[in-house]
């Protein structure tokens, strides 16, 4: 059942303290009986609001600003200032809200943390008081935390290095783990992990409120690391992990390193593989065609690329491809080229996918770029997750528009003006032939005198879920089968399945739905996967409503 929310909440902070408290204050929402029995009377002015008139009043006043940054550090004000109005207001209007809390806006506070930072949030935990993690964590206020996201900033979106300014990423993805999923705040917790950070203009910055020193590597990186998960397991056995915007050469690597040892997920690995997953399921199943028949060129081989990779690579072997049948149908570059087996630098996960240079005959030598790849694979499916803003060429586009009716074309790289192609550029380059879809917003698409809306697939469309999923039902392992059952759940959700001319995926507005279905999805896998206590069918829903809280006031007692 969802929480009743006239139930009355016994609380012990007064006066400045309650105003003070982000999670308990309401501001001109405190009724007169509150404000007395609660010492607000004369701190508070005379009126008193409803919840509903205090998100008219602040929608006003947030639509009447003049950009988006603006809009995001107001959002941000309201956010640690009354967090039931925060997110009544991102409730309101999903669709306008989103970007202004997430990709691409967050991006840009990422970039003028250091400028625009005002209260705190979340935990900053740095690299000199590393000895002190513990007693950081230690705080009684930490103490109904359930989830975590952390960065170390190091690769925030296409933008690379942000170093402390990282931060602004698990505060955005936990905005969203609330808004979507109606994960209650106070069970969220943003961690950045300050290392120091290699972006000179950053460390140059007289305002740069991070760590001034060049990025920790190696085994001293490591030993923080651990330190760190060591400490967040001591303090919290059960909470979920969320490794958020580490660089490549980390993150697989922690991922490997933890995913066995507590309740823990990358998302840029495997939330971004769910979401591309099941967005392409949904266009197969439209098309009538089955993936091992595709042959997809992916355009960066990172974290995205090779997570997105092994999961769609799992989704042929499940049509019955054996692995080298599947492994056959992927071509994957990076900014060298394709990858191809006399390559000295790849990682294991780049490995599983580099190409025999012996079988490709014909083939130029030395390094192999992005045109002759698409060109010569006869690439049917085109995923972008390289960071690079407009990789894709007309040329490139025209090439994948060759070689079927409904090429897929997923410029994925955020923020908006890192995808790797425009839609608009991408409809006018395949007469409109192409299903696209891109990792952050862009205006809809208009051809022939209609509008029609541009897919956005983004880990939005899984995290807040498959978090959800994991909290209701207490599981204590990720496995991988959780995110292919996510991506599957997904693809249920098409607007496609009823309408040929219909979206990859729901709206934006229906991202609570989303994640409702995901979590239902991740229930059932953990289940199966036995990695959650034994429980009934019915009690899945039942679990799922009890964990979702809503913003709404509850009314006080004192003490
Ligand atoms: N839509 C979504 O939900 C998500 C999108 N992304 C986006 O994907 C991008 C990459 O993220 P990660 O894989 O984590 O980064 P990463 O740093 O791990 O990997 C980037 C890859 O792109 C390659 N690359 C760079 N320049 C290239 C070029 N000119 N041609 C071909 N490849 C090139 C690099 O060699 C590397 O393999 C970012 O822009 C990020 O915002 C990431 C996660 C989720
Ligand atoms: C969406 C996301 O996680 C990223 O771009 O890194
Ligand atoms: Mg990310």
């Amino acid at each position: 059942m969802p929480e009743n929310t006239n139930h009355k909440l016994t609380i012990r902070k007064r006066g400045h303290a309650l105003l003070s408290d982000p999670i308990l204050n309401k501001g001109l929402a405190f009724s007169a009986e509150e404000r007395a029995a609660f010492g607000l009377t004369g701190l508070l002015p005379e009126a008193v609001q409803t919840l509903d008139q205090q998100v008219t009043a602040a929608t006003a006043f947030l639509e009447a600003l003049p950009t988006p940054l603006a809009k995001h550090i107001r959002l941000r004000e309201l956010q640690d200032s009354n967090e039931t109005l925060f997110y009544a207001v991102l409730e309101h209007d999903l669709k306008a809200s989103l970007p202004l809390v997430y990709t691409p806006t967050v991006g840009e506070a990422c970039q003028k943390f250091s400028e625009i930072w005002e209260r705190p949030r979340g935990l900053f935990l740095s690299y000199p008081d590393r000895d002190r993690i513990a007693e950081r964590l230690a705080d009684p206020a930490l103490d109904d935390v359930r989830v975590i996201v952390v960065t170390d900033g190091e690769r925030i979106l296409g933008l690379g290095d942000q170093g402390a300014g990282g931060m602004g990423i698990p505060i955005g993805k936990l905005s969203l783990y609330t808004a979507c999923a109606g994960i209650a705040p106070e069970h969220t917790l943003p961690i950045m992990l300050d290392c120091g950070t290699n972006n000179e203009d950053r460390r140059n910055n007289p305002n740069y409120l991070g760590w001034r020193h060049e990025r920790v590597r190696g085994a001293d990186y490591d030993a923080f690391i651990d330190a760190f998960v060591s400490a967040v397991k001591a303090r919290w056995p059960d909470v979920l992990l969320q490794w958020e915007d580490f660089a490549g050469v980390n993150a697989a690597p922690i991922l490997e390193k933890y995913r066995d040892a507590l309740c823990t997920f990358n998302d840029d690995i495997q939330g971004t593989a769910a979401v591309a997953a099941g967005a392409i399921l949904a266009a197969n199943d439209a098309r009538g065609s089955r993936l091992r028949d595709q042959t997809i060129v992916m355009v960066g081989a990172g974290s995205a690329g090779v997570g997105i990779a092994r999961l769609l690579l799992q989704v042929m072997r499940d049509e019955g491809a054996s692995e080298d049948e599947a492994r056959a149908q992927f071509f994957m570059t990076d900014k060298d080229g394709l990858l191809t087996d006399d390559r000295k630098d790849l990682d294991a996960g780049q490995t599983l996918f580099a190409r025999a240079r012996a079988a490709l005959e014909g083939w130029p030598d030395g390094a192999i770029g992005l045109q002759d790849t698409i060109e010569r694979a006869q690439a049917t499916i085109l995923i972008g997750v390289s960071g690079q803003g407009g990789l894709f060429t007309e040329q490139a586009i025209r090439a994948v528009a060759k070689t079927c009716d409904r090429p897929i074309i997923f410029p994925l790289s955020n923020p908006t003006s890192h995808a790797e192609a425009t839609p608009e550029q991408i409809m006018d380059w395949t007469d409109g032939r192409a299903l696209v879809s891109t990792g952050s917003p862009f205006p809809p698409l208009k051809r022939d005198g209609s509008e029609k809306r541009v897919d956005q697939t983004n880990n939005a469309y899984i995290f807040p879920g498959m978090g959800l999923g994991i909290l209701a039902c207490g599981a204590t392992r990720v496995t991988e089968t959780m995110f292919m059952a996510a991506a599957r759940g997904l693809a249920t959700l098409s607007p496609l399945k009823a309408d040929k001319d219909g979206n990859l995926l729901p709206p934006i507005e229906d991202l609570r739905k989303v994640a409702r279905a995901v979590a239902e999805a991740t229930v059932r896998q953990a289940r199966i996967d036995k990695v959650c206590p034994v429980f009934e069918d019915h009690q899945i829903g039942e679990k799922i409503d009890a964990m979702m809280w809503t913003p709404a006031y509850r009314p006080y007692r004192a003490a």
